[in-house]
């Protein structure tokens, strides 16, 4: 199908071409009309419109310099929001001075869409809501559960300091090209968690090196972060693979090697 833009593979463009799904994304975040909104990746502005016809003070950050010149002439009522940016690379904190709050929402592209989700995290303390759409695995893990095999790094990450909730599924035909896969929206809130109670530094080193080696147990994936020539203690944590923890656990986890350190 002809495209104003044209679409290109290497920026995870695949446009959006059913209305009713970019609407049902942009009410995702219909609550939160109280606070500011970045779009990652407007894009032609699909989504953008329904944002914007919702009343929410929009921003948008999108890398490509066809859809920016297009959203400039298209969308004259976003001059001065338009960012011309990697959003992976914007200092969100000084997008949003003062430890403002405000939402995250896109349809994302696909090939870094782990990358944007670490970058949300780096600004926990300031972004309340997020929500958008993302191939299904990666959003279907985002959200998964301990005790599921979709679970992985990004899952206890984000579910400690949000409430993450898989929304809806969208088929591949709605997208200009179509994507090889199914995509998947989901939304995140943030909890009234302040602190973990633990090294969070550690913490995330503890989830991403036991999920670095998935199908050991804990004890010997994570032998190496425990001082040299002393026995592990004997907890029935260490005995699990990392998949069946809970954030709490984890966090338990965290206490365990800090105390033994
Ligand atoms: C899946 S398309 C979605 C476009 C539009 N929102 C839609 O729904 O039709 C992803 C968009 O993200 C943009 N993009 C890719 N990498 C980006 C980055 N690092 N920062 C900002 N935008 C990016 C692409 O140029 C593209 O417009």
């Amino acid at each position: 199908m002809e495209s104003a833009v044209k679409p290109k593979k290497a920026l995870g463009q695949h446009f959006l071409i059913d209305e009713s799904v970019a609407e049902r994304i942009a009410s995702t975040i219909d609550p939160w009309k109280g606070i500011p909104v970045l779009e990652v990746g407007p894009g032609m502005g699909v989504l953008t419109k329904y944002l914007l016809a919702k009343g929410h003070d929009v921003k948008v950050a999108e890398i490509d310099g066809e859809s920016i010149e297009y959203l400039r002439y298209n969308f004259p009522e976003l001059n001065g929001r338009i960012l011309d940016a990697d959003f992976l690379k914007i200092d969100l904190s000084a997008l949003y001075p003062d430890g403002k709050n405000f939402g995250v929402i896109g349809n994302y592209p696909y090939n870094i869409s782990s990358q944007i989700f670490f970058h949300v995290l780096d600004y926990k303390d300031q972004v309340t809501v997020c929500s958008g759409m993302l191939q299904r695995e990666v959003a279907e893990r985002l959200a998964a559960p301990e005790g599921t095999k979709a679970r992985g790094i990004l899952s206890v990450l984000l579910q400690a300091w949000y409430d993450v909730k898989y929304l809806f599924t969208v088929d591949e035909n709605v997208f200009n090209p179509p994507p090889k896969v199914k995509s998947g929206v989901i939304i995140m809130t943030r909890n009234d968690v302040t602190s973990l109670g633990c090294d969070e530094r550690l913490f995330k080193t503890i989830v991403k090196t036991s999920f670095g080696q998935r199908r050991k147990t804990l004890r010997n994936s994570l032998r190496g972060l425990f001082p040299a020539g002393v026995p592990l203690p004997d907890s029935p944590l260490l005995a699990l693979r990392p998949e069946q923890l809970s954030v709490a656990q984890f966090i338990e986890l965290t206490q365990l090697v800090s105390s033994a350190g």
